[in-house]
């Protein structure tokens, strides 16, 4: 590559530049550097250091007045000053400065029309890998001609000792600069923000051209149906997308234009705490040579315990979707039929399956819930309610209501079926119920794609005043109408009506006056 371009962003004394390194270069250079240990199934380890998850609280956008009015500044859209971007991207430049460099140059976006080309500059051959694993891979013809568009240097190892004086949240920072197109990254090693990072500058780019950028995993059917699962993490888009039956479109972030539905990315990052092969099985099957596994404990013959979450409970793989035997080739599909919104929910209220009204689909959609398990300390078993709207509030530079606009006119325009899934827990909250089994949930998905749920007899639940099933499958009756698989129906009563009056609690940021967006008569209704 010209190094030109790289002096150009501000780098000094460049060492040497290991441009688009393949896979095998790559990985020589992460045992060279001590970066990964080997496993015994193929895959290579590494531990990503502090940080064993995204810091939501250090992600920043530049503030510019008037330009980028666009973004809705807030908790999860925290603006930084230019003069302090420009001094934390030059601790960027020194960090990187005097350095061999990772340079990987990779697309985002399956739609040739949508998709952006994105330059990672790193000094760890494991980001390359991470980034060259979870994006899509130019060819060796477009790597010729490739031209970024937006520009991220990874400056991990470094921090910003001057945080307390900048008035920030902590020395790690993750700075977004729209209008110059370049992100910089202190602090944190953790891929997730390189991954997570573009996804937000796509869900800025993409409404602001009329197509609608989601948080969802997809998949699409024999007959040319696609599915979209939403949800936020944990929730189930990446196993539950990956179905031997349907092609896997993509497991996390899509968008959907006036020719269907597209993947952003070309690789798939799961979830591998408990990995269970018999449950999971393309999942651990993908675990092989080029998949990079993160924060996992191996003994000394490289045998991974997926049960050890020693390190972290969210312990990682990412892997080229071509790991996925079972993957649409152009990651592209057409506009989708149904349309399910998983949750997670802890308080094990919500039914396991619930066919959603046209309000009741914008209602969840805002709403963006699903419930987390408290701490790891012992006895504590309260379950933590999240709203974070459009499953994905984290990574929405716009106001939610930008998205949930562009959802509500395609859901009507392809006439598209909504569900809301809880793959949560089920007979109780967490600590005395447990949690649905994969195979029922599946169960309940497949009734959805294949169309037999509609001839099911359905029934009205009360307060929430969902329509669930009576009966599907082989699933237990008792189990499909939550209130049904509770030994104790006082406590199930109290437990929901916590949980309905959050729902309600939540919903009055889109209660203001003569809001379009006031789909509060869709959600529960406390007696
Ligand atoms: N009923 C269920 N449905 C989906 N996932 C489940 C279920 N029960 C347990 N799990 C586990 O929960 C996790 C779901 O995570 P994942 O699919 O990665 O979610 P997301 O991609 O939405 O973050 C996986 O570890 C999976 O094994
Ligand atoms: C990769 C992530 O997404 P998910 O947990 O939804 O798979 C993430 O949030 O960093
Ligand atoms: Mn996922």
């Amino acid at each position: 590559m010209d190094i030109k371009e790289l002096e150009d962003l501000g780098l000094k004394s460049i060492g040497q530049v290991f441009h688009n390194l393949s896979y095998d270069e790559l990985h020589k250079h992460e045992l060279a550097n001590h970066e990964v240990e080997a496993t015994n199934q193929g895959a290579t380890a590494v531990d990503t250091g502090i940080f064993t998850g995204r810091s939501p609280m250090d992600k920043y956008f530049v503030e510019r007045d008037p330009s980028n009015k666009y973004i809705a500044w807030g908790d999860v859209n925290k603006p930084v000053s230019q003069d302090i971007f420009e001094e934390l991207y030059e601790v960027a430049c020194e960090q990187l400065s005097n350095k061999d460099l990772y340079v990987t140059d990779v697309f985002c976006g399956s739609s040739p029309a949508s998709k952006r080309s994105v330059r990672f500059v790193s000094e760890i051959a494991w980001q390359s890998h991470f980034v060259k694993n979870m994006f899509i891979r130019p060819t060796s013809a477009e790597l010729e001609v490739f031209k970024s568009d937006f520009t991220v240097l990874n400056a991990c190892k470094t921090v910003n000792d001057k945080w307390k004086e900048h008035g920030l949240n902590s020395e790690v920072f993750v700075m977004f600069d729209v209008e110059r197109n370049i992100a910089i990254i202190g602090g944190t090693y953790y891929g997730g923000e390189m991954k997570k990072g573009i996804f937000s500058m796509m869900n800025y780019w993409l409404p602001l051209e009329g197509k609608l950028s989601m948080h969802c995993s997809a998949n699409v059917g024999k007959d040319g149906d696609t599915a979209l699962f939403f949800g936020l993490s944990g929730t189930g888009k990446t196993t539950l997308s990956t179905d031997p039956n349907r092609a896997l479109i993509g497991d996390d972030e899509h968008g959907w234009d006036n020719h269907g539905v597209f993947n952003f990315e070309g690789g798939c990052y799961a979830k591998v705490i408990n990995l269970d092969p018999k449950s999971e099985p393309e999942i651990y099957s993908a675990i092989k040579k080029d998949a990079l596994l993160e924060n996992v404990v191996t003994n000394d013959d490289g045998e991974v315990d997926y049960d050890d979450g020693s390190k972290t409970e969210n312990t990682r793989v990412s892997y080229p979707i071509e790991h996925i035997p079972n993957h649409k080739q152009d990651l592209m599909a057409g506009h989708p039929k149904n349309i399910i919104f998983l949750t997670a929910d802890a308080f094990g209220v919500l039914p396991p399956v619930s066919k959603l009204t046209r309000e009741q689909a914008m209602y969840y959609f805002l709403s963006g819930y699903t419930a987390k398990v408290a701490g790891t300390e012992r006895g504590i078993t309260e379950p933590v309610a999240t709203f974070s709207a459009c499953f994905g509030e984290a990574f929405l530079p716009l106001h939610p209501t930008v998205y949930a606009k562009l959802l509500g006119e395609k859901i009507d325009k392809h006439g598209v079926n909504v569900y809301l899934v809880n793959t949560g827990w089920t007979g109780g909250k967490y600590g005395t119920g447990k949690r649905m089994s994969i195979k029922d949930t599946r169960e309940c998905i497949n009734s959805i794609l294949d169309g037999s749920i509609n001839n099911c007899e359905f029934e009205t639940t009360e307060v929430f005043g969902l329509n669930i099933p009576k009966t599907l499958g082989e699933i237990k009756p008792s189990v499909l109408n939550p209130k049904n698989a509770w030994k104790d129906t006082e406590e199930f009563n109290k437990t929901r009506n916590t949980l309905a009056n959050m729902f309600v609690e939540n919903f009055h940021k889109y209660q203001t006056e003569d809001s379009e967006f006031d789909y509060s008569a869709a959600g529960p209704k406390i007696k």
